[in-house]
């Protein structure tokens, strides 16, 4: 019998055949002397930078017309958010909604801008919208807030590592007060810290305003570093700004277990006349299936216990100009379905953390910034809104794809949407 390595060289052969194998490297090697210089090495963006870019390269002036010419935007505002542009992508968007949110901060009936290329997940999503709203709407709420930074140093002893935590432990007006030199919008709100050894991380944790904030609290730990490093009664023997400990664009069981972002959550109670109106089941049938999937996500090992959290939040990140790498952190959490004592449905949906805001970031970016108002949540005061929209709208998804897994109907409607007018 063939052991693992055999089949993974049989299965290099296959892919480049015999023949190639010995050649393979260099064929891997790019053909350098093809490639345009990028000699621009700037973060300008100018249409007369991106069309030298174009002359340059040789590239086709067909593709210069898909990424660059038929772009009519003043391309100028994406300046701070690229480097070394060269043109632009088009993503379809669709609307799901409208969907009605009862939340503390979210009011009233929302259009929802989704971009993606995955068939059959708007229609998903708006389906759950239509099954919230004509329910009544879905209540929701941000439970808490706050960004972190996790900067590490370095000393000699842990002894010395320890003198340093009770001295950086005493310090929070001075960092609160070095972090506000940097950010009117952004706040020192807590320090924690781990002792490894003779390393000490530290975990700043800010509020960010309407911002995501992962640039400002970034800043402000950096200048508070700075004044460490100049003023500590034991020197770091050096120190890193991030340490890998706030979870930033990972998924962790860290960010599972705490937040970074805004913690949220959406219930509603949906009756069952709806249920087998519009997800073609029943309040019964899909907690059978919910029970399932959660120890279906147990067995897997996924962080949280969810159907596709990740689809909703890629979808609305990329509309609404969000870091679209911050799914990886934001997609825990825990969907739960139970059936009322009156036969209805009682679905709701915690997110221990999304990284998610209104200013900043690709949030004033021309279309990024046209859905937002589109939603009515542009700008300054509407991040906790955007969150409760975000958190029911994942509701919405999770009543959909849950009822078409467990009617049947999800591979029918994936051959239907994904396939129809394809050769
Ligand atoms: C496709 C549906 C919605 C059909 O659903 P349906 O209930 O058969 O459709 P219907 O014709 O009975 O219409 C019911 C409502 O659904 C909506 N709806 C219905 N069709 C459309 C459409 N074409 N475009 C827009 N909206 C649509 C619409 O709101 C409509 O009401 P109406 O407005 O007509 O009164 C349903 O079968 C469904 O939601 N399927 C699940 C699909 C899904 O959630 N896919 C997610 C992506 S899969 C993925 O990424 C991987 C993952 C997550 O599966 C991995 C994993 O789980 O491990
Ligand atoms: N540097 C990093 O470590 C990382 C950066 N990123 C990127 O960072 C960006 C997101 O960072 P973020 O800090 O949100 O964005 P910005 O860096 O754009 O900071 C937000 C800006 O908005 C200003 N502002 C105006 N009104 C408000 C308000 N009401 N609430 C909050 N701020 C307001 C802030 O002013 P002021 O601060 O003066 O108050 C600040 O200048 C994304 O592009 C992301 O891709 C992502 C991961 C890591």
């Amino acid at each position: 019998m063939a052991g693992k390595r055999d089949l993974t060289r049989l299965h290099a052969e296959r892919m480049l055949g015999p023949d190639d194998l010995a050649s393979a490297a260099q064929r891997l090697m790019p053909d350098l002397d093809g490639l345009p210089e990028v000699s621009q090495g700037t973060a300008k963006v100018s249409r007369e930078r991106m069309s030298r870019w174009w002359e340059k390269s040789g590239a086709k002036p067909d593709l210069r017309k898909i990424l660059l010419d038929s772009v009519t935007d003043d391309v100028t505002a994406y300046q701070g958010n690229i480097e070394n542009a060269i043109g632009f992508l088009r993503l379809p968007i669709g609307i799901a909604g409208p969907l009605r949110v009862n939340g503390l901060a979210a009011k009233g009936d929302f259009l929802i801008p989704l971009a993606t290329t995955e068939a059959a997940l708007v229609a998903s999503y708006h389906r759950g919208c239509r099954v919230l709203t004509s329910a009544g709407g879905c209540s929701t709420l941000v439970l808490y807030e706050n960004v972190n930074r996790a900067p590490a140093f370095v000393f000699k002893t842990t002894s010395e590592a320890c003198q340093f935590v009770v001295w950086a432990m005493s310090m929070f007006e001075e960092f609160e007060r070095i972090a506000a030199t940097t950010t009117s919008h952004g706040k020192l709100v807590d320090i924690g810290c781990t002792v490894e050894g003779n390393h000490v991380y530290l975990n700043f944790e800010f509020t960010t305003g309407d911002a995501s904030g992962q640039n400002m609290v970034t800043l402000a730990t950096q200048a508070i570093c700075d004044q460490i490093m100049a003023t500590a009664p034991v020197t770091p023997l050096r120190f890193y700004v991030e340490s890998n400990l706030s979870g930033d664009k990972k998924a962790s069981a860290r960010a599972y277990h705490s937040t970074r972002g805004k913690k949220v959550t959406a219930e509603a109670i949906i009756p069952a006349e709806l249920v087998a109106k519009l997800l073609h089941t029943t309040p019964k049938a899909m907690v059978e299936y919910w029970q399932m999937s959660a120890i279906g996500g147990v067995l897997s090992g996924t962080i949280g216990v969810h159907g596709h959290f990740a689809n909703g939040l890629a979808a609305l990140y990329l509309a609404t100009g969000q870091d679209a790498a911050c799914v990886a952190e934001s997609a825990t959490g825990v969907t739960r379905f139970e059936v009322t004592e009156d036969g209805n449905l009682y679905a709701t949906v915690t997110l221990p953390g999304i990284m998610i805001g209104t200013v900043g970031g690709g949030t004033g970016l021309p279309s990024q910034k046209a859905c937002l108002e589109l939603m009515g949540l542009a700008g300054a005061g509407k991040a906790r809104a955007l969150s409760e929209v975000c958190a029911a709208l994942l509701l919405a998804g999770e009543l959909s794809i849950i009822a078409a897994l467990c009617a049947g109907h999800f591979s029918r409607a994936h051959r239907k949407l994904a396939r129809t007018g394809k050769s």
